[in-house]
């Protein structure tokens, strides 16, 4: 593993560098001086308070709830279409730029493959690696548009407990991964973040009228990716255990727990969704 993360730094510094287009992505994604000084205060930095958490997470699940009660003035379905669209475009866009962001800070800065899985013990959550998980924090909570999306479609039935069950935990997971300074963070981004890129592109399309033949896939490779996690995850455990220990291993235990039960929620979505029987239900 250390000889292709250091074959893969040594073509990105000695090869890609010298091209101008790379330079200047190296620049706005890791090197700028908002990004390399970045630090994540408590109280100062948006979102950085067990308040603010607990403030979004309450007014998420209380809305949602109180809103799916009530009915709402219809919005014309042209203008949802259009507003679904450009919703998916931005996150699309901003996953990718996450997903790039993250990379590239991982490469560039981690000296080995250690560093990117085990941070030392008090790490200070500072430089491009948190700025990107900051970025990624408050994406999740841009997220909750696609549950008013839902609820302004009347489309109750997608209103499942998977997606608010997600929605809701995910943003207690950044936190918590920022506040400790997490070793696994970089690695989840990267995943999630390029699998998001594949999954709000078949939304968009969805939201366009177009129903992609691939959304068997787009579960599949959700589905991949929490496996994924649980391979960094036992590689940080095994660190963990046997050298000097890493950072935010009760981050750790709250993201087993966490990428477990969506794992068992996917599993069961899959078998729900693609089984024999519905597929074939759905092709009379
Ligand atoms: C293929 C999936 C990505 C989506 O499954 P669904 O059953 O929701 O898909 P679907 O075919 O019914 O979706 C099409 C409908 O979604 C609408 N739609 C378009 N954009 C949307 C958006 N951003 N959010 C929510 N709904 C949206 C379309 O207009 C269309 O409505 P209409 O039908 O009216 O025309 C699946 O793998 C999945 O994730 N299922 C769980 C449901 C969920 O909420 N997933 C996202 C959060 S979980 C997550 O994100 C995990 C992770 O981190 O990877």
């Amino acid at each position: 593993m250390e000889f292709l993360f250091q074959t893969i730094k040594h073509c990105v510094v000695n090869h890609l560098a010298k091209k101008p287009v790379f330079s200047t992505l190296e620049y706005w994604l890791v090197n700028n001086p908002h990004i390399l000084n970045f630090s994540w205060i408590q109280g100062q930095t948006l979102g950085a308070s067990p308040l603010f958490l607990t403030l979004t997470v309450f007014s998420y699940l209380s809305l949602t709830f109180t809103l799916s009660l009530v009915t709402l003035p219809s919005v014309g379905p042209r203008i949802l279409r259009f507003l679904t669209a450009v919703h998916n475009i931005i996150l699309l866009t901003l996953s990718f730029t996450m997903a790039v962001g993250c990379t590239l800070s991982i490469i560039l800065r981690s000296a080995n493959v250690d560093c990117i899985v085990c941070y030392p013990i008090n790490t200070p959550p500072t430089g491009p690696l948190f700025f990107w998980s900051h970025i990624f924090y408050l994406s999740k909570i841009f997220e909750f548009m696609d549950t008013l999306l839902i609820i302004l479609s009347n489309s109750i039935r997608r209103l499942t407990f998977l997606h608010v069950y997600h929605h809701a935990t995910v943003v207690v997971m950044c936190y918590i991964s920022l506040h400790t300074s997490q070793s696994l963070f970089p690695g989840v981004i990267v995943i999630n973040s390029s699998v998001h890129v594949i999954m709000y592109f078949y939304y968009f399309l969805c939201a366009l009228g177009i129903r992609p033949k691939w959304k068997r896939f787009v579960t599949d490779c959700q589905i991949v990716q929490f496996f994924s996690s649980f391979a960094i995850m036992a590689w940080i455990f095994y660190y963990h255990f046997t050298g000097m220990g890493c950072s935010g291993i009760w981050g750790w235990c709250f993201d087993a727990v966490f990428i477990t039960s969506l794992l068992v929620l996917f599993l069961d979505f899959r078998s729900k969704n693609y089984s024999n029987k519905n597929e074939a239900k759905k092709n009379i």
